[in-house]
């Protein structure tokens, strides 16, 4: 396959109508849509390698030794923050006051190294960013494109089956590139837990792909049950097209620069610059530069180029192109909080990250799998999406602290920022959008010794209100950008947080997960009070690794980056294509929102292009 892909002579200097940026899941995806056509000619160019045949991309749960590999992983670094403390997801695994934001780095993106969770947004938060007036970018659309994304397989025996595989086959694709599925080794545990939160008055839904998410379920995943294997962007969209003579596809191609010049009052692109071993290159664009490098790098890259805030980029040294003061603006992640750790009861035989290498527990599985092909390895499926009405008897209370809150800062807040909390407001009174998720964690981060089944149950914010934001902070491409996340600035998300840890514990303290856990290692018999768990909590969380926002699709009066066909305010011909678009965050993971974005963005470009 390797032979397959481009050498830097069939790129550099030559012209192509569309020059894309990072095949990542949208890249990929726009790549491989607009290619279709025989008479339109596509560069695509990652700066990772392809991975091709990787036994690390390609077994399921191989991300567990990617995240921190250089080869496989950029590696990105957050300023320190002021207010919590990751204690987990560090290469230390020990605290650190700055987050490590892993992201995938090769074809395929961060679909190459990701959990496999495949969930789909609740249809009021996709319709949100329509009533941010993104006229067209509603539920109904999405819905579309994302499933064309996607073949829904029906699984090969599991085993753990009484956690049941629920979907409707009107919710999920049936011919796209992608092959999801149910995943064949799950830990066990999350039958319990759906069965503590049903009598919680929690229901458990068979239709979590359909827009409709409250409630628990057993989420599909990135996996391809013919051969057991990860299904990536670059397996779905690219490796088929690689015999397209007018797609090429370069690794090891690090992008500098969109290359500009001025037409009338808009600033035009021409091309790339990109280095290749060693050398600078240019790839000429006829038509388009479409950005798709991610949340942390499209908007670098953009700065890169003078397409900024003016006083983000003389400083620097940047010449600018296009004075863009929302650009890197806007950020939001999903702040997860990492430490809620149960000891599971031996005898129920619950498959971990740790037990899953004991011989016993691997022939159990081979004797259920019989023949099946592929490699044995676990995956993350338990899912649990609550409104804060159901999980929180604060939830009245908090909203009317957060009403209050943006009342009094209103003349303070930065364009647009007001209709979007106008809108978070109205998904967090909404009794039927989910607020928050909570996973079934069957990989063990915290405890060492020999392995025991221990399983976390991890919430994370849904809808945080904190922005954050992502700048160049040199002109030298190669110096990454300054990310600042600025997690828990508003209080809101910390209260969201300390109320799911609470309804945890109210879930798990007797009944059906009871009966099957030994103890509740972490936070501990030691933390009870809600002041002790707030500080507990400030000091336990993670990224999730789904920022999106920093180039926002919006009026651009309204801190908007691209309008709504993702072309860049003062540009004729860059879009930016990748999450990094999405004004909103949604409660889900965020892949396949982002597949979606990109059908719906290939859609729009051959559109206005005719092609
Ligand atoms: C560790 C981890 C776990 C996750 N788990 C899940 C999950 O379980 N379920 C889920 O739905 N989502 C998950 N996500 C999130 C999901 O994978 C991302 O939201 C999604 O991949 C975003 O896609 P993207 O197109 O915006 O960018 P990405 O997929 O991140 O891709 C960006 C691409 O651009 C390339 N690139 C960047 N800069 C340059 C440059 N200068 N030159 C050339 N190429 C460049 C990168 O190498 C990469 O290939 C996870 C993410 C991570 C990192």
């Amino acid at each position: 396959m390797e032979q397959k892909l481009a050498k830097v002579t069939d790129v550099a200097q030559k012209s192509f109508d569309f020059v894309v940026v990072g095949p990542s899941v949208s890249g990929c995806t726009i790549a491989s849509r607009l290619s279709e056509n025989p008479n339109v000619s596509v560069a695509l160019l990652e700066a990772g390698n392809s991975h091709f045949d990787d036994p690390l991309v390609s077994v399921p749960d191989g991300w567990m030794q990617q995240v921190f590999d250089p080869e496989y992983d950029w590696v990105f670094r957050t300023t320190t923050q002021e207010k919590v403390v990751n204690n987990i997801t560090t290469p230390s695994g020990g605290p650190d006051k700055s987050f490590f934001w892993s992201r995938g780095k090769g074809l395929g993106g961060s679909s190459a190294l990701n959990f496999l969770f495949w969930t789909r947004p609740q249809r009021e938060e996709i319709d949100a960013v329509e009533a941010l007036g993104n006229p067209g970018w509603n539920w109904e659309r999405y819905f579309a494109a994302a499933k064309r994304a996607e073949t829904f397989l029906p699984s090969p025996a599991n085993n753990f089956p009484e956690f049941r595989e629920l979907y409707n086959k009107d919710s999920v694709g049936h011919s796209g590139p992608v092959p999801i599925s149910f995943c064949r080794t799950v830990s066990g545990a999350e039958l319990y837990f759906q069965k503590a939160l049903e009598a919680h008055g929690v229901k458990t839904i068979d239709d979590g792909l359909g827009g409709s998410l409250t409630g628990t379920f057993k989420a599909a995943a990135n996996i391809d049950p013919r051969t057991g294997t990860r299904s990536t962007a670059a397996t779905g969209y690219i490796v088929p097209a690689l015999d397209r003579p007018n797609l090429k596809v370069l690794t090891a191609a690090y992008v500098n620069r969109v290359l500009t010049k001025k037409e009338d009052d808009d600033v035009v692109a021409t091309g790339v610059e990109f280095e290749h071993g060693g050398n600078v290159h240019v790839v000429h664009a006829a038509k388009e530069v479409i950005l798709c490098a991610s949340t942390v790098k499209s908007p670098h890259i953009l700065e890169l180029s003078g397409i900024g805030n003016r006083n983000v980029l003389e400083p620097l040294g940047i010449p600018v192109q296009v004075d863009l003061p929302s650009v890197g603006e806007n950020l939001q992640d999903h702040l997860i909080f990492t430490s809620c750790v149960f000891k599971m009861k031996e005898e129920h035989g619950f498959v971990t990250s740790e037990t899953i290498t004991l011989p016993e527990v691997q022939a159990k599985l081979r004797s259920i799998y019989g023949e099946a092909a592929g490699p044995l390895s676990l995956a993350c499926t338990g899912v649990t999406f609550l409104p804060l009405h159901t999980f929180s008897d604060r939830a009245d209370e908090l909203i009317e602290k957060v009403e209050k809150r943006i009342e009094q800062n209103a003349d303070k807040l930065s364009p647009g920022l007001k209709e979007q909390y106008e809108l978070q407001l109205k998904l967090l009174k909404d009794k039927n959008v989910p607020d928050l998720e909570i996973v079934v964690f069957p990989v063990n981060v915290h405890p060492a010794g020999p392995p025991k089944p221990h399983i976390g149950l991890l919430p994370s914010i849904g809808h945080p209100f904190s922005r954050g934001t992502i700048h160049a902070s040199s002109s030298d491409p190669k110096v990454q950008p300054t990310i600042d996340p600025n997690y828990l600035a508003e209080e809101i998300d910390i209260d969201i947080l300390v109320e799911s840890a609470k309804f945890i514990r109210k879930v798990t303290q007797d009944g059906p997960w009871k009966d099957v856990s030994e103890a509740e290692l972490i936070p501990g018999a030691n933390i009870t009070t809600d002041e002790q768990l707030h500080e507990f909590v400030k000091t336990n969380v993670s990224t999730t690794w789904h920022s999106s926002g920093t180039c926002s699709l919006a009026p651009k009066e309204k801190g908007g980056v691209v309008d709504t066909h993702l072309k860049v305010y003062g540009t004729k011909n860059i879009r930016v294509a990748d999450l990094s678009i999405l004004p909103l965050l949604t409660v889900v993971h965020t892949q396949a929102t982002t597949y979606g974005i990109a059908e719906q963005a290939a859609d729009i470009i051959k559109a206005d292009h005719s092609i």
